[in-house]
């Protein structure tokens, strides 16, 4: 995978995509094989790399920016610079001071990124982030991503079950099979952004995601060198 690149990864519930991304996380060491992050295999979780789940598990007892900042003094200058960059960045302003309970779905998972974002990390995983939101607020979250990606240039890593999210984000879809561990095509997107769901081009990868869920047939060597 190279440097800021907009990887993502879609297949059949269970065929090990969340796996997959806990083992480039470092939360995961049981496996064979080897995974690199700058040319060093991943033993343990670090700051070069955030992760971002389904749900956002931010702290309900402590405001955005203290969730944001978690063990961080928001007293530092540095720090409050900071969290106000990547409130600013997720489209927070303004709720600073909010607690989980007042913000939608799709609001708290900004939190989450932002948490992730604050670290500077150089690889962003994402592990079907959206998944819980309606179709609109998620449209919106795709764009915010986009966003951040683009002004950011780091790395993502998206696990997703909808094949319009991938192709809408990401520079190469790795389509894998309901066999534990089977990556069936690495198949790369040649459309420039702002991608339009509707176009001719965007339904032929579509058609050729879909072709390659159902082909039991080929089947490639994953190299994860990020
Ligand atoms: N390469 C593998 N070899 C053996 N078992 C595996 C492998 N990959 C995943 N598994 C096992 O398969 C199960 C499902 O894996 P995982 O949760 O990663 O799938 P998933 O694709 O993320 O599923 P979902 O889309 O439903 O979240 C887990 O119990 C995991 O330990």
């Amino acid at each position: 995978m190279k440097q800021g690149e907009f990887v993502a990864i879609i297949g059949p519930s269970g065929c090990g995509k969340s796996t997959l991304l806990k083992i480039i996380a470092g939360l995961d060491t049981e496996y064979q094989g080897s995974v690199l992050l700058n040319e060093q295999p991943i033993t343990r979780p670090s700051i070069e790399k955030g992760f971002i789940f389904q749900e956002h598990r931010l702290f309900p007892w402590l405001t955005v920016e203290k969730n944001i900042a978690a063990d961080l003094s928001l007293r530092k200058p540095e720090v409050r610079k900071n969290v106000d960059e990547v409130i600013e960045l997720v489209k927070l302003t303004g709720f600073e001071k909010a607690y989980p309970k007042q913000l939608s779905g799709g609001m708290s998972q900004r939190v989450a990124i932002a948490r992730a974002l604050m670290r500077r990390p150089q690889v962003l995983l994402l592990d079907e982030p959206f998944g819980a939101l309606d179709a609109f607020t998620r449209k919106h979250m795709q764009e915010t991503l986009l966003d951040i990606w683009s002004k950011n240039k780091m790395s993502m890593v998206l696990v997703t079950h909808d094949i319009d999210e991938a192709i809408f984000l990401a520079d190469r879809v790795v389509v894998m099979g309901a066999k534990p561990g089977i990556v069936k095509q690495l198949i790369p997107i040649h459309l420039s952004h702002p991608r339009t769901p509707t176009d001719t081009s965007f339904h032929d990868y579509r058609r050729r995601i879909l072709n390659a869920l159902n082909d039991h047939e080929e089947v490639v060597e994953l190299s994860y060198s990020i």
